[in-house]
């Protein structure tokens, strides 16, 4: 293994690992740190974490572990990703996990780029557009673990860290490899160790990954790592897949805006089954229901609970943010669980902390990176007799669903 890779939830790491396999190299996602070795043939190792709405020092300690598994696998280079959207909060747990890890690898220069232009998300002097609107005014504000409300990721970043927070400009990463490296010393120069990099097109990245070259360590979105596979030797290559046939499901726990409109695109032509946050975390909907529900339905059926903001505030103030969201994951992942005891051998899920417990529910260790249905989701095989696709909440086109579906059955 060559480059290793922490991810903090289990969507995002499979967005970097698509990433990475698009660009030529063998990745493998890990549910967690591994208690096995990787397979000799794998030159990108992902670990997934469900790390980044916990509390910061758990979230460190997960992957301080990932890291020390990482290194044992021989890693020369470490790569700690996290959401396009810079999902966190002003305690973290971005600033304190990429604080822990320079700490850990003696990094003094550590690249910070949430930047994604084909999900259309692009840094530009230090601030974080979505599709053209700020952060903050992109719907990310009102996201209902880690709402966005400043869109200047260096002074966001400065409220999660003790490291100094520099920035380098446009200007450099459009003049090219040598004056991104310039940059970035004159930063390290200044006191500055996390250093938030502008960029806005794929070419920009591909300059960035260059410049990172030898670097212990990098941070951000998938966007910066597509320049890194070729520090390795390796080209862009299609990725192999073999499809899996059978009966398919969707589970989604996603509250964004993209995965609204795929929820409401999909409920129009297929089964669907809304579920209200306040009856599972009271406890009058259990997961054997919508279980027996998904079973019994022909079609492709989908089981949500995406709510508009309004909704999610209000369950929110009555129980609680945290509450409402154990609530909600364990329900799906134990829906999972049962559906594939049923016999389903294609899961779909939206949202990233629901994905990550669906996978952990299903007990899934590994999971092969197969093609991508939409930029930042790839088809992922879990084992002989299932395939999985997880999405992001913002990701995807609006018939996602459909379309997952396709590629999965191959
Ligand atoms: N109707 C709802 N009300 C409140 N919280 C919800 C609702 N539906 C889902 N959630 C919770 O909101 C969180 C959504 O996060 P996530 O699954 O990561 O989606 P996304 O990728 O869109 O951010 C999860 O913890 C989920 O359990
Ligand atoms: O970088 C991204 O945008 C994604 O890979 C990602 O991490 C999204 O997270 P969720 O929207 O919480 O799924």
């Amino acid at each position: 293994m060559r480059l290793g890779c922490i991810g903090d939830d289990f969507t995002g790491s499979s967005d970097l690992a698509n990433t990475l396999a698009k660009q030529g190299m063998r990745v493998t996602q890990y549910s967690g740190t591994p208690g096995f070795d990787a397979a000799r043939t794998v030159d990108a190792g992902v670990v997934a974490l469900k790390s980044r709405s916990v509390d910061p020092r758990e979230a460190v300690s997960l992957s301080l572990e990932a890291l020390d598994w990482l290194k044992t696998q021989g890693c020369e280079q470490f790569f700690f990703k996290y959401c396009s959207t810079f999902d966190s909060t002003p305690i973290g747990n971005i600033g304190p996990v990429a604080e822990a890890l320079a700490d850990a690898l003696g990094a003094k220069k550590v690249i910070v780029c949430p930047a994604f232009p084909g999900t259309g998300r692009s840094v530009y002097q230090g601030h974080l557009f979505v599709k053209g609107s700020l952060l903050s005014e992109s719907g990310m504000e009102s996201h209902p673990l880690t709402p966005m409300t400043d869109s200047d990721i260096r002074r966001w970043l400065a409220r999660q860290t003790n490291l100094g927070v520099g920035h380098v400009a446009a200007s450099s990463v459009f003049d090219g490899v040598d004056a991104i490296r310039e940059a970035l010393d004159k930063e390290q120069s200044n006191g500055k160790r996390l250093i938030v990099i502008d960029a806005i097109r794929d070419e920009d990245l591909l300059a960035i990954g260059r410049a990172a070259r030898g670097l212990p360590l990098v941070t951000g979105g998938s966007g910066v790592a597509l320049g890194l596979p070729a520090n390795f030797g390796c080209t862009p290559s299609r990725v192999p897949w073999t499809g899996q046939q059978g009966r398919a499901v969707i589970l989604s726990g996603s509250c964004s805006s993209a995965t609204r409109r795929q929820v409401a695109v999909h409920s129009a032509r297929y089964p669907a089954f809304e579920i209200e946050a306040a009856d599972v975390v009271e406890g009058r909907l259990v997961p054997a229901v919508a279980a027996e529900w998904l079973l019994n339905t022909a079609g492709l059926p989908l089981v949500h609970s995406s709510a508009d903001p309004a909704e999610v505030a209000k369950v929110q103030a009555k129980h609680g943010r945290e509450r409402t969201a154990n609530a909600l994951e364990n329900f799906f992942a134990e829906t999972a669980r049962r559906a594939h005891e049923g016999g389903v051998t294609r899961i779909i899920t939206a949202g990233g902390e629901t994905s990550g417990a669906v996978v952990e529910g299903l007990g899934l260790e590994t999971l092969e990176i197969g093609p991508e249905i939409d930029p930042g989701v790839p088809a992922l095989r879990a084992g002989p007799d299932l395939v999985v696709a997880l999405k992001s909440g913002n990701f995807g086109a609006d018939d996602f669903f459909e379309k997952a579906d396709r590629v999965l059955q191959g």
